[in-house]
């Protein structure tokens, strides 16, 4: 997969170097290009931004900075990237939307600062790069970068071959499968006493049936506590009669 980030702020995605991100790049797995969208002005004080039409507080992108920058990035390439752009006005960013988004070849992030970018880029972009404005959650950032930040990990480790266990991927607490739609439980390791707190003694049973019951009790049991609209939307038929029971 090939992921491009135009930003004001390239040196914020310097995380990508490292890690589980930094060996997939290294391995081939996944090719990061950054990209300074200063480049794409012409006047001597780089402008990326002016007062909004219509009067109000802070200041939007200018458009033609972007629009240079995605055309110089995206160009008229046969099988053009799909354009991201984080904003919180965006539709959620998920595990699902996660999982589509591993299977795309290319990926353009657009990180926007200041009050976001003139809106005729989305005009501009939406159909060719299949613009997709998504946020990932409902607070203020001072801008996406770090929501590109997030994105791009929670999509490089769903990437074959990039997460050494490819059973980190199927026991997500989002991910498909038998904890479909619950939140991990506790976990535990070594020792099996530590400042007087012991591991539930089911986990050093031996007995994986009983181990796996305790472990979906205790993922149900977060998840009723700490996401009850969660809960709430979990399948009946997948709630066996001991569930029901929590
Ligand atoms: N708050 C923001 C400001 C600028 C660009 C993105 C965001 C964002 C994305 N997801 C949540 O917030």
């Amino acid at each position: 997969m090939r992921v491009d980030i135009i930003s004001i702020f390239p040196e914020y995605f310097a995380p990508l170097d490292v890690s589980l991100i930094g060996k997939a790049r290294q391995r081939g797995l996944l090719d990061v290009r950054l990209h300074q969208l200063r480049d794409w002005t012409h006047d001597v004080h780089r402008t990326v931004d002016d007062t909004p039409y219509g009067g109000g507080p802070g200041m939007v992108m200018k458009p033609e900075p972007w629009s240079e920058a995605i055309d110089a990035v995206a160009g008229s390439a046969p099988e053009p990237p799909r354009l991201v752009v984080p904003t919180p006005s965006g539709r959620p960013f998920t595990q699902e939307v996660a999982l589509a988004y591993a299977a795309e070849p290319w990926l353009l992030f657009a990180p926007a600062r200041y009050e976001g970018i003139d809106s005729r880029v989305m005009a501009e972009y939406g159909d060719r790069l299949r613009l997709d404005e998504v946020s990932i959650g409902d607070y203020v950032l001072a801008g996406g970068e770090a929501a590109v930040l997030v994105m791009v990990e929670a999509v490089a480790r769903l990437l074959p071959g990039v997460l050494g266990n490819a059973g980190s991927v199927t026991d997500d607490s989002f991910a498909p499968g038998a904890m479909a739609g619950l939140l991990e439980g506790p976990v535990y390791t070594k020792p099996p006493v530590w400042r007087g707190h012991e591991v539930p003694p089911i986990l050093l049973s031996g007995n994986h049936g009983a181990i796996a019951r305790w472990r979906r009790d205790q993922a149900l049991r977060r998840t009723v506590a700490n996401r009850p609209e969660l809960a709430a939307r979990l399948d009946p038929g997948t709630l066996d009669k001991r569930d029901r029971q929590v």
